[in-house]
């Protein structure tokens, strides 16, 4: 539950600043409530949560381990590919659990919310803390459906290793690409575990290919898979050379045994290990110059001296260095693979020093989660994950600092690492680039209470929620007065809904799903606009030009440029009254109210009379900037998804007739195993309701994932039908 996160390191020096994932209410509040009846569904915990309540002094021994054994680490993929199940494994071999959790039962730990275990998904992301061979480790489970990749964003930014969990027999899919590129961007190590080697179609060859070509990543093949599908039985530890075989009469995966490979009895398979061995010295040499000068001198003449241990180190350095990944497979189902992950995990991931904080905060209350229960301990020491609760005015993403130099430190650097482009107009706006990234949301719809008494209490469950999931937008409609959702898909908006109602016991009602639209203009238009007005005895005159242009940004934030005579001796005040009227009229578009993207706006000559308040100035120019935004040739911009369909051969061509009535468009059919993947782009408004259509389409057989692509000029014809429908006369889509 990163929302409920923070992380900081110490400096003994002065508290610069402290990063903060706003507190998660309803979960939190979820497992407050658990708390009380102690632990769940009848689930089994170990020595630690069994502390709640006992005495904090002998928690403290446990909660400081030293730093260099502390491992922060987030579990991420594509949905379905088994990181739940992964988790419960990790948890059940480190003793945190005593029975085996599972999806299908939904009698998982970390997946506590009630629509996780009705849907056997995750939504939000859980953390745990365990401690495994001497280490602690803080774990993150993170959710794998598009809809939430907020979450797994802001999960990313408090962790200092990763596991990205894949299905080996479906490779690199669509989600994982975008939670890839998420922690390329928070540049965080990874190791790649093949889950589900034990499917019919797993392999674990075609993984590591995908792995290569579709993340443009280096894997390490640390280990080779013994038999595949149905015969999976164990996994080859290339480095050390031994074989890890479990035992198939053991239930829980526990009994496994390792045997280094001899020539007498494996001579097939230690010729492969010893080849697959080679092969690694050799990759990471090239990697880590280090590492090569003490191959080529002491062992050039035989890898097989090379003790393991350097080999660790090396492949080490190169895995945080972010060079390459190592790659480990096994089935978190069939219990097999999990506890030399584990290793993995603690042997070739960052300890908290290793990466670049220097955070630090006081702070009242400090809480230990494990899942949804948490233990008050008094301090504790760098690099853990910890909760705190009662910021009343923070939100997710808020960055929290002591000072204001030091925010703006923080918003200097996020600004360099992120390699942010834009120059911000204002110190507001970089302090906000401390934050996390939000993804515009495409979907939106109204949202009524049973009653209009019970208005308010929907506002505030609607601020509450909104403050954990800054991805939820709330937007009043101007002409109806009716409360707007704005959500990043059709599955969130449900979640939201079942939780005001779950959670809050408010029944709510919601209109027809509708798109985002956006708008933008084809050619230059200039206005000019006065304002005078007098209110008591104070005279308030403004006079603006200015034009509007089409840029190509594909960002819903104006471009702002002044006429030489205007920028001369502007106040900061009426440039931000300026700047105010600029954006909040390019909020609402004059074909459908949507927001207006690809424009600049040059501001030619204004003059203003003194004593004018910034109120009437910031007025004056969004009415200007509206008039010529009618007086400009329209175009209506769609948001266009990228598409990915798994689906069996039979079905290929149903798929693909159905696609193209959807106004899509097709990039590429490619093989994998029995199965073509379809990837393409169609427009969002076509693709609601899209899991019922393709379930029926093919017998429940296919599977899609869907990401926001860009936003496309609509063709003219789909245009006037789309004004047509919104001018009132129906508002289906
Ligand atoms: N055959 C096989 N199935 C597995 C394995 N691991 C998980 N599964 C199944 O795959 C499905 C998805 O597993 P989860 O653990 O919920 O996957 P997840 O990645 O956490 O999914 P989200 O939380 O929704 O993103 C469940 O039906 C699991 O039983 C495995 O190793 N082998």
């Amino acid at each position: 539950m990163v929302s409920n996160l923070m992380k900081f390191v110490v400096s003994h020096k002065k508290i610069p600043i402290l990063h903060v994932n706003n507190m998660c209410c309803s979960k939190m509040r979820a497992s407050l409530q658990r708390l009380k009846s102690h632990v769940p569904l009848g689930r089994n915990y170990s020595s630690l949560p069994g502390l709640i309540g006992n005495d904090i002094k002998s928690l403290h021994s446990v909660i400081n381990p030293p730093i260099a054994k502390i491992r922060n680490i987030g579990i991420m993929a594509h949905i379905d590919a088994g990181k739940t199940t992964t988790t419960e494994r990790i948890l059940y071999y480190s003793g945190y659990t005593r029975s085996l959790g599972d999806v299908d039962d939904g009698d998982t730990v970390t997946d506590f919310m009630a629509q996780e275990r009705e849907r056997g998904i995750t939504i939000q992301s859980a953390a745990v803390t365990f401690d495994w061979k001497g280490y602690r480790v803080n774990l993150i489970d993170t959710p794998g459906h598009v809809d939430f990749t907020l979450e797994v964003e802001r999960c990313l930014r408090v962790l200092d290793g990763a596991v990205a969990v894949f299905d080996a027999s479906a490779g690199v899919e669509a989600q994982t690409l975008t939670v890839w590129r998420q922690a390329d961007k928070h540049r965080i190590p990874r190791i790649c575990f093949l889950n589900k080697m034990d499917k019919t179609g797993a392999s674990f060859k075609y993984a590591v290919e995908s792995i290569r070509e579709k993340l443009k990543a280096k894997p390490l093949l640390l280990q080779l898979p013994l038999g595949e599908g149905k015969a999976f039985k164990g996994v080859v530890d290339v480095v050390n050379k031994e074989k890890l075989l479990w035992n198939p009469n053991s239930d829980d995966g526990k009994d496994f045994v390792r045997n280094p490979l001899l020539e007498m009895s494996d001579p097939e398979l230690l010729k492969e290990t010893t080849e697959a061995r080679n092969a690694l010295i050799e990759q990471v040499a090239d990697l880590d110059d280090e590492f090569a000068d003490l191959v080529l001198g002491e062992f050039s003449e035989n890898f097989d001296l090379l003790p393991a241990e350097k080999l660790q180190t090396a492949i080490r350095r190169v895995t945080l260095a972010q060079t390459a990944v190592p790659v480990l497979c096994g089935s978190a189902l069939k219990n097999k693979g999990v506890q030399p992950l584990l290793d993995a995990v603690t042997v070739y991931l960052p300890s908290p020093e290793e990466r670049n904080y220097e955070f630090l905060e006081r702070i009242s209350r400090l809480l230990l989660p494990f899942a949804d229960q948490h233990i008050e301990i008094p301090s504790l020491t760098a690099g853990n994950i910890a909760l705190t609760v009662g910021l009343k005015h923070t939100a997710t993403g808020d960055t929290i600092a002591s000072s204001k130099s030091s925010a703006l430190a923080a918003a200097r650097r996020a600004e360099t690492e992120g390699g942010k482009k834009h120059r911000r107009n204002n110190e507001a706006e970089r302090l906000l680039l401390a934050g996390v990234e939000i993804p515009e949301p495409v979907f939106f719809c109204t949202i009524e209470p049973p009653s209009v008494a019970k208005q308010p209490d929907l506002d505030y469950v609607l601020k509450c929620l909104q403050r954990e999931d800054p991805s939820l937008k709330v937007k009043l409609d101007a002409d109806s007065g009716q409360t707007v959702l704005c959500g990043m898909g059709e599955l969130h908006i449900e979640i939201i809904h079942d939780r005001i109602k779950r959670e809050y016991g408010l029944e709510t009602y919601l209109g027809p799903l509708q798109v985002a639209y956006r708008e933008t203009i084809l050619n230059a238009v200039r206005a000019t606009d006065t304002l005078d007005r007098t209110l008591g005895d104070k005279r308030h005159l403004v006079t603006v030009e200015l034009e509007v242009k089409p840029v190509e940004t594909a960002s819903v934030m104006p471009v702002i440029e002044y006429a030489g005579s205007v920028s001369e001796d502007l106040p900061t005040a009426s440039q931000e009254a300026i700047e105010n009227g600029i954006h909040s009229a390019c909020l609402q578009g004059p074909l459908l109210g949507s927001p207006v993207q690809d424009v600049a706006v040059a501001v030619h000559s204004l003059v203003i009379h003194p004593g004018t308040s910034t109120t009437m100035i910031s007025a004056c120019v969004s009415r200007c900037i509206q008039k010529a935004l009618k007086k400009a040739d329209k175009q209506v911009l769609e948001p266009l998804m990228k598409l990915e369909v798994t689906v069996t051969r039979d079905y290929l061509s149903l798929v693909l007739a159905d696609l193209a009535q959807r106004r899509g468009t097709i990039q590429e059919i490619q093989t994998r195993q029995e199965n073509k993947i379809i990837t393409g782009f169609v427009p969002l408004a076509e693709i609601m309701g899209y899991s019922t259509v393709l379930r029926t389409l093919t017998s429940g057989s296919a599977t899609f994932a869907l990401e926001l692509s860009n936003y496309e000029a609509m063709n003219p014809q789909d245009q006037t039908v789309l004004l047509g429908r919104r001018s009132g006369l129906t508002q289906v889509l």
